[in-house]
């Protein structure tokens, strides 16, 4: 699920291991977190103590989970993560559940992060294992450079967006910008400052892919 969680109301019933990871996940997309649980893992207890959520110290009950744009369901008690789904229908809200991933709206994939590249990876609940090793080798595969990669290609299309008014030509360049290759030299950032050279070297990108 690709969402626009930053500042939005994320619920997060139970404060164990599991619970840690998913509120990891939530801070790193800047959410607004608040976890009801009477326990709290260490980490999770740092992270309140800091103000990077919110902690209800006791048992859920049906209004903590009100107003919310996601719930997780992540206790270790089957009948109250099922308790946390039935709610949640009730109020239409999305909600994962950690013990079984069926019953609940939505499950999390692994998640490989380059800045603004997002490479996920799930086994639709079979085999998180297998999510996981997935990601790890894809994390080789596409190293840290990519998060500049990234942030010039979004400058690249920009640029192209605005210089060629054919649509198939766009594409055919756009396609051409992000090989290996292309990739690499678009980082001495010389090309950036000069269009008319940008869309040239591009075009002659496109024609050595056609030929
Ligand atoms: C990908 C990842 C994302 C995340 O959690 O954010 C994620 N689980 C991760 C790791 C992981 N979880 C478990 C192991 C031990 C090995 C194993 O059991 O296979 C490992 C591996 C490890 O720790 O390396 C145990 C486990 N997981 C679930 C159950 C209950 C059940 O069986 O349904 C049990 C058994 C509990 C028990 O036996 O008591 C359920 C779910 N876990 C999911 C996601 C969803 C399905 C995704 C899919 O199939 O692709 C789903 C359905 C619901 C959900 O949580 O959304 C995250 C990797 C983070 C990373 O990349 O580091
Ligand atoms: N989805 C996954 O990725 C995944 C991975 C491993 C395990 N699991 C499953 O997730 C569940 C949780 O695992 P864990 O290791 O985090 O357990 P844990 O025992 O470490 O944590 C459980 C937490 O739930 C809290 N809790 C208990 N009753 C509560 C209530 N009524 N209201 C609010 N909070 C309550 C406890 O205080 C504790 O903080 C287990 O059932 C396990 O089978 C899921």
């Amino acid at each position: 699920m690709m969402m626009k969680i930053e500042g939005r109301r994320c619920i997060v019933v139970g404060g164990g291991k599991v619970a840690e990871r998913k509120t990891e996940g939530l801070l790193q997309a800047k959410a607004n977190v608040t976890i009801v649980s009477p326990r709290l893992t260490p980490l999770l207890q740092q992270w309140s103590e800091a103000g990077s959520l919110h902690w209800i110290k006791r048992e859920a009950v049906e209004a903590d989970l009100t107003g919310a744009t996601l719930i997780f369901a992540a206790t270790d008690l089957p009948e109250i993560n099922k308790w946390v789904f039935e709610v949640a229908e009730g109020l239409a809200i999305p909600v994962n559940i950690a013990d079984d991933g069926e019953l609940g709206s939505f499950i999390n994939p692994a998640v490989l992060r380059r800045g603004e590249l997002v490479l996920t990876a799930s086994a639709s609940g079979a085999g998180p294992a297998l999510a996981t090793r997935i990601i790890q080798e894809l994390s080789a595969q596409y190293g840290p450079e990519y998060k500049r990669y990234i942030e010039t290609l979004r400058a690249i299309r920009a640029i192209v967006k605005d210089e060629v008014a054919d649509a198939s030509e766009r594409r055919a360049l756009l396609k051409a910008a992000v090989t290996d290759e292309a990739l690499q030299e678009w980082q001495s950032g010389s090309l950036l400052q000069d269009k008319e050279r940008l869309i040239a070297r591009l075009r002659q990108r496109a024609d050595e892919l056609k030929g």
